[in-house]
């Protein structure tokens, strides 16, 4: 079954939607400068609202960029997350650090717009759990994810990737279906397309697009 994250989840109508549709993973924001970012008390409180993943809930995932080492000690120690998942510079070492000190399953986003952007999936693959793979940010961009820009999905459609993977970039409820077509994709990502304005998710499009993911395999 595809896998289903929703991210930038930050009020409790975005979680229990999210929740109530049958999300796989919810994101948390941990950067301040994204209008979906979350505080740590915040997030938690969210959390508490369902099941923990693996107890029947969706698992949680913490996106950081570049984080320091104590942004996720005190993210951490307020919430206990499922996934770390790095959307910034690190580098393989760096995450393989991440993720032998916290003990948790990390996943490198990496943004893909061209053929050539595939070859750091042999030299992240060590050193993380999962990949997501997305569009870079367009030029004058503010952030390094959620700007609602697809790639070409040509450049991933029947790639052997090295390690489970999600889509992610550009979808929508009326696009998932077709990407997941396209690619093979064993599982999405989506931010931008279940809002209703930048930063406020919609509970209407998030039981959407988990629905159409879902219809497609
Ligand atoms: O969503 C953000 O605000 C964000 C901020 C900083 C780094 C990454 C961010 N989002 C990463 C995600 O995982 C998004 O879901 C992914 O880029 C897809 O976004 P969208 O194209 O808006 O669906």
């Amino acid at each position: 079954m595809t896998l289903v994250k929703i991210c930038g989840v930050k009020d409790a109508a975005g979680f229990d939607a999210a929740v109530a549709a049958g999300a796989d993973l919810i994101g948390f924001v941990f950067y301040p400068p994204s209008p979906r970012a979350v505080t740590a008390a915040a997030a938690a409180e969210l959390s508490g609202r369902a099941p923990r993943g693996g107890e029947g809930g969706p698992l949680r995932v913490g996106l950081f960029v570049d984080p320091e080492d104590a942004l996720l000690e005190a993210v951490l120690a307020a919430l206990p997350l499922d996934l770390i998942q790095l959307h910034g510079e690190e580098k393989p070492a760096r995450a393989a650090g991440i993720r032998a000190r916290f003990g948790i399953p990390v996943m490198k986003a990496l943004g893909i717009a061209e053929p050539a952007d595939l070859g750091l999936l042999a030299e992240y693959a060590p050193a993380v759990d999962r990949f997501l793979l997305d569009a870079k940010p367009p030029p004058g961009a503010s952030l390094p994810g959620g700007n609602a820009a697809a790639f070409d999905w040509r450049l991933v459609a029947g790639r052997p990737i090295p390690r489970p993977w999600l889509l992610a970039g550009g979808l929508t409820p009326d696009n998932v279906a077709e990407a997941l077509r396209h690619t093979g994709a064993p599982g999405v990502d989506v931010s931008s397309g279940v809002e209703k304005a930048r930063g406020v998710k919609d509970p209407a499009r998030i039981a959407a697009f988990v629905a159409a993911a879902r219809g497609a395999g």
